[in-house]
């Protein structure tokens, strides 16, 4: 208990990520007249807002956020990059787009198999940027992209966060950071205008889902289930007085996970107060499995429509 209060501890002594020297729009100022990136990115950066920026302006509309979880390069990156067309099309609020690993520890059959599909492909970090570099421009939801931690570490985290940035991507989720390496990771994906998402799961004791939900930016991930990722046939009830618990420690958003995978939870999960609803196993399936990419790209459109019109 005393290293969990030490590290809770050490999360708490962090500065506020409020205090970060450049507001939005003058970062996004900056990165217009020194960025490296092409104009067409840079202006993109300007065209779409961050992640807290989209729950703020959905919140005043009464809107709840769709947030679909599809993995790079399953089937292919180009069928990715349609896809992250088609569901920006169909009304997507923001997009978590996963980087593939070969230890998703986390995942779900659904997901790792995607995975393994991508990387034997070839799918690499490098590409995944360069794939984003292109699309990111054409899309008008932003982008959180979502990895372990390892890629990070093999990169070296200032530089993984800056070549992220520079696709003009907004948000990272990374699900196994261990709670120690929180702040550092945070103040580096801050000092790159990178919202990091933390995760709080219902085993969470509530002191150190506090500690979490102080730190997350962009929005707090509440994990619906415990388990791996993958579709439910129902949404635990728990997740209610999850929210409940959640909203009293923070006035962020909290978008829930893990199961859901058709339009009825997610209309039940927004019923329940949750500021978004995320859908990755039901998403990741319709693509791995589909006969065709065109297929896959088509039932993906249905699919991401019907959730959509479940939130409205
Ligand atoms: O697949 P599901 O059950 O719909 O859950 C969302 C999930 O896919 C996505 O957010 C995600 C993919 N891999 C993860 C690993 C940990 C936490 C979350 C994730």
């Amino acid at each position: 208990m005393a290293s969990f209060l030490k590290a809770t501890h050490f999360i708490h002594s962090s500065n506020n990520h409020q205090n970060h020297p450049f507001s939005q729009s003058y970062t996004q100022t900056i990165k217009i007249s020194t960025s490296r990136k092409p104009l067409m990115a840079a202006l993109s950066a300007t065209a779409t807002v961050g992640l807290s920026e989209t729950f703020t302006r959905l919140k005043e509309q009464g809107k709840v956020a769709l947030i679909p979880y599809i993995t790079a390069g399953d089937p292919d990156l180009a069928t990715t990059a349609e896809a992250l067309k088609v569901l920006d099309r169909c009304g997507s609020d923001i997009i978590e787009l996963g980087v593939p690993y070969s230890d998703p520890l986390a995942d779900g059959p659904v997901i790792q198999a995607a995975a393994s599909r991508s990387l034997t492909k070839g799918t690499n970090f490098a590409k995944v940027i360069s794939m984003l570099e292109d699309v990111v421009p054409q899309l008008s939801c932003p982008i959180a992209l979502f990895t372990y931690y390892n890629p990070i570490l093999k990169r070296g985290t200032e530089k993984f966060m800056a070549t992220v940035r520079d696709t003009g991507v907004h948000g990272l989720v990374v699900p196994d950071v261990p709670l120690e390496e929180t702040e550092m990771l945070r103040k580096e994906a801050a000092r790159h205008n990178i919202e990091l998402v933390l995760l709080t799961t219902p085993t969470t004791p509530k002191i150190r889902m506090k500690a979490i939900t102080e730190a997350s930016e962009g929005f707090v991930y509440l994990v619906s289930a415990v388990g791996v990722t993958g579709a439910r046939a129902s949404v635990s009830s728990k997740v209610q007085s999850l929210l409940l618990d959640i909203k009293e420690a923070t006035s962020k958003p909290v978008a829930v996970g893990f199961g859901i995978s058709k339009p009825e939870h997610v209309k039940q999960v927004a019923e329940w107060g949750a500021d978004g609803v995320i859908v990755g196993s039901a998403m990741v399936r319709i693509l791995g499995e589909a006969k065709s990419p065109e297929e896959g790209l088509k039932e993906l459109e249905v699919f991401t429509t019907s959730l959509k019109s479940a939130l409205s």
